[in-house]
């Protein structure tokens, strides 16, 4: 059994948010950000989120939002988390975690062991860094891994997080090479883009614990 903490993300209906719940994730994701198959509405967010227990924690995806947009969002879904997957800067990122409750997490795109080293600006200005893959169509949600071992060989300044291209067959390796403290898959566990799979999603959060 490890300690690591697991996030599922891209929920979009009750019947999945349900299924992490029940399988014991620590974290479910709600995206909000209209060009992602993910996408939900303020609205649907907030009934999704009004089912969750406290045991588990609800963050909210926002991609590059303007203030006003963010405030709205955060105050419509009221989440524990709210993850940012764009381009926003240390300084707008140290400004919101000063005026809001919630944890700020921030997803960095890593190429290389220099990704990680700059990565180091957010200290400081977020609660996680979320390593991701900088590839892709999309800012996030592209099912692809970075390199594992650059995490592995790292000496982890900031708290973290594992994502990319994680599913059930390879998180449990993941968490044995990098020693991730939290990972988070979205893709990885559907069936086809924006659809979840809640057998997928049991088989994550199982494979996480026993890795
Ligand atoms: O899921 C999306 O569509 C998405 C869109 C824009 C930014 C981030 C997005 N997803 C997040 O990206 C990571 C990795 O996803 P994957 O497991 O490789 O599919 C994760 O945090 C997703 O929630």
């Amino acid at each position: 059994m490890t300690n690591t903490l697991v996030k599922v993300c891209g929920l979009s209906t009750p019947e999945t948010v349900d299924a992490a719940v029940d399988a014991g994730a620590d974290y479910i994701g709600l995206v909000h950000f209209a060009p992602s198959p993910r996408h939900v509405t303020l609205d649907q967010a907030a009934r999704l989120r009004a089912r969750v227990p406290m045991t588990t924690k609800v963050v909210l995806l926002l991609v590059n939002e303007q203030p006003v947009p963010t405030a709205q969002a955060v105050d419509a879904v009221k989440p524990d988390v709210v993850q940012f997957h764009g381009g926003e800067t240390p300084e707008w990122l140290a400004l919101l975690k000063g005026a809001m409750p919630q944890e700020v997490w921030k997803a960095y795109g890593v190429r290389d062991a220099g990704s990680l080293e700059s990565a180091l600006k957010f200290r400081g200005a977020v609660d996680r860094v979320l390593y991701d893959s900088a590839k892709g169509a999309l800012p996030g949600g592209n099912g692809l891994a970075i390199d594992w071992s650059l995490l592995a060989a790292h000496r982890h300044e900031l708290a973290w997080g594992l994502a990319g291209g994680l599913t059930p067959d390879n998180v449990a390796d993941a968490i044995r090479q990098t020693g991730a403290p939290l990972v988070d898959a979205s893709s990885g566990l559907e069936s086809a883009p924006g659809v979840k799979d809640v057998d997928r999603i049991r088989a994550f959060v199982q494979a996480a614990r026993q890795a």
